[in-house]
């Protein structure tokens, strides 16, 4: 007997192979998915009518920093640079593991509520994220941040605490969790210590997290410190593979782009962020076009602010056509593999699409709704008319953790409170 049958559902695999099925069925065991296709002789613990609605694979986040959800509208409308060192960094400073506990907890409800079904993550008390993607459910590839700025001591003391973080870790809550090691940026730290976290990766068999090339800032004080941009920085130690994550990378010229093309490196795009803090366009397009493998991103909550993944496939396809004055740029299609098969090659492979012996991450989308209504074209509908709240249930690892919109894996009310609570009481620290 299996353990899910979804059934009467219009299933958007992802998968090029097969296409999309109108009225078909998805039967899942023991995490997997095992069986698609218009009926099936299985029976299951639990049947899903699935009529009209969607099932599609969950949305892979590939840059976020969720325990800053706490910081959610805390400092709005500031220069990158202002809003990091001037507001961002002074309250991170207080955060207790505790908060973060909270906050990521926070993350993890709104994600499972909006579609998300996996997640990168760099940021500081890495435990605390670690035990609440345990306790919610979901899958994620996490690291420990790691700010050198030139100082010898606090980098041995990062170096030391990411690599703990991934050695323990790594594979926990049933394989849903992967460690990365997490350098914050080319500009934060030298040039030395990324190659020695080059170095502890490879040894450790785990991916570097990284954001490059953000802000024309980041550019010009490369050119400055090296006479060369991060991306041929990264380069020329060897840092790059394809197990490396490079987030926003908006700065780049031709060159840069060939550069992690030829190395497999993952781009994370993070539209909105880059647009609220007006960092500048990335070329997606030119990526895509190229051959990059381009995910998607919300970044945290702080530039965001929210992990609506349904907001920012949205997103990404009106900027990069209005900046391209090509409507036919970043079509439906694409952006839906942006936010699903291409965040999974950078995380987990074996999830991110629809297909027999692939890990069973996926949502439904209820489709009886006024902003839905009429449907001509799915992906159309989920790229352009669709949001979060039209998830109705989120299944990860072939568990159900939200079912008919009722999230069955956390004390929704409880998460919120607290998160509330430490919100409030770390703002009131900071004044102070
Ligand atoms: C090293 S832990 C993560 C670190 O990064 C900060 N952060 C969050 N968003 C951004 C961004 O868009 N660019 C650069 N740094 C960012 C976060 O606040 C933590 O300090
Ligand atoms: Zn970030």
């Amino acid at each position: 007997m299996a353990d899910i049958i979804i059934k009467n559902a219009y299933i958007l695999t992802m998968d090029p192979d097969t296409g999309d099925l109108k009225n078909g069925t998805v039967v899942i065991e023991d995490g997997r998915i095992t069986e698609i296709g218009e009926k099936t002789s299985e029976s299951a613990e639990t049947v899903i009518d699935a009529k009209h609605s969607v099932v599609m694979p969950g949305l892979v986040n590939t840059h976020t920093h969720a325990a800053m959800t706490l910081f959610r509208g805390y400092a709005d409308d500031l220069q990158l640079s202002d809003w990091l060192e001037g507001h961002i960094w002074p309250a991170e400073a207080r955060l207790t593991a505790q908060d973060v506990y909270k906050g990521s907890l926070l993350a993890c409800l709104e994600m499972i509520r909006s579609g998300t079904t996996s997640f990168a993550d760099m940021y500081f008390h890495m435990d605390e994220t670690a035990k609440a993607v345990e306790a919610s459910g979901l899958r994620a590839s996490l690291s420990h941040g790691l700010i050198e700025l030139w100082n010898e001591e606090k980098g041995e003391a990062d170096l030391k605490e990411g690599r703990r973080f991934v050695r323990a870790w790594q594979g926990a809550a049933n394989g849903r969790i992967k460690t990365m090691y997490g350098p914050h940026a080319p500009n934060t730290c030298s040039e030395e210590f990324l190659a020695k976290v080059r170095e502890e990766a490879s040894r450790d068999g785990a991916g570097i997290h990284i954001h490059v090339l953000e802000t024309e800032a980041e550019l010009l004080a490369m050119k400055e410190r090296y006479g060369k941009c991060s991306v041929h920085l990264l380069d020329d130690i060897g840092f790059f593979g394809p197990d490396v994550l490079a987030a926003h990378c908006v700065w780049l010229s031709d060159g840069d782009i060939e550069i992690l093309r030829k190395r497999g490196v993952n781009v994370s795009h993070n539209a909105i962020s880059n647009m609220k803090l007006a960092s500048g366009i990335a070329p997606v397009h030119k990526m895509l076009e190229k051959g990059v493998n381009v995910s998607l991103g919300t970044d945290g909550c702080a530039s965001n602010n929210n992990l609506d993944l349904f907001e920012e496939m949205k997103t990404a396809a009106l900027l990069h056509k209005v900046n391209t004055f090509s409507p036919t740029a970043l079509p439906a299609r694409q952006v839906l593999e942006m936010g699903t098969v291409n965040g999974a090659k950078a995380l987990d492979p074996e999830t991110g699409m629809l297909k027999v012996g692939k890990k069973a991450d996926l949502i439904i989308l209820d489709m009886k709704k006024p902003h839905l209504t009429p449907c001509f074209d799915v992906p159309s509908h989920l790229v352009y008319s669709a949001k979060g709240s039209d998830v109705r249930t989120t299944i990860v690892n072939g568990k159900v953790l939200m079912d008919n919109y009722r999230v069955l894996v956390l004390d929704e009310q409880k998460v919120m409170e607290e998160a509330q609570k430490a919100a409030a009481e770390l703002v009131s620290k900071v004044n102070a």
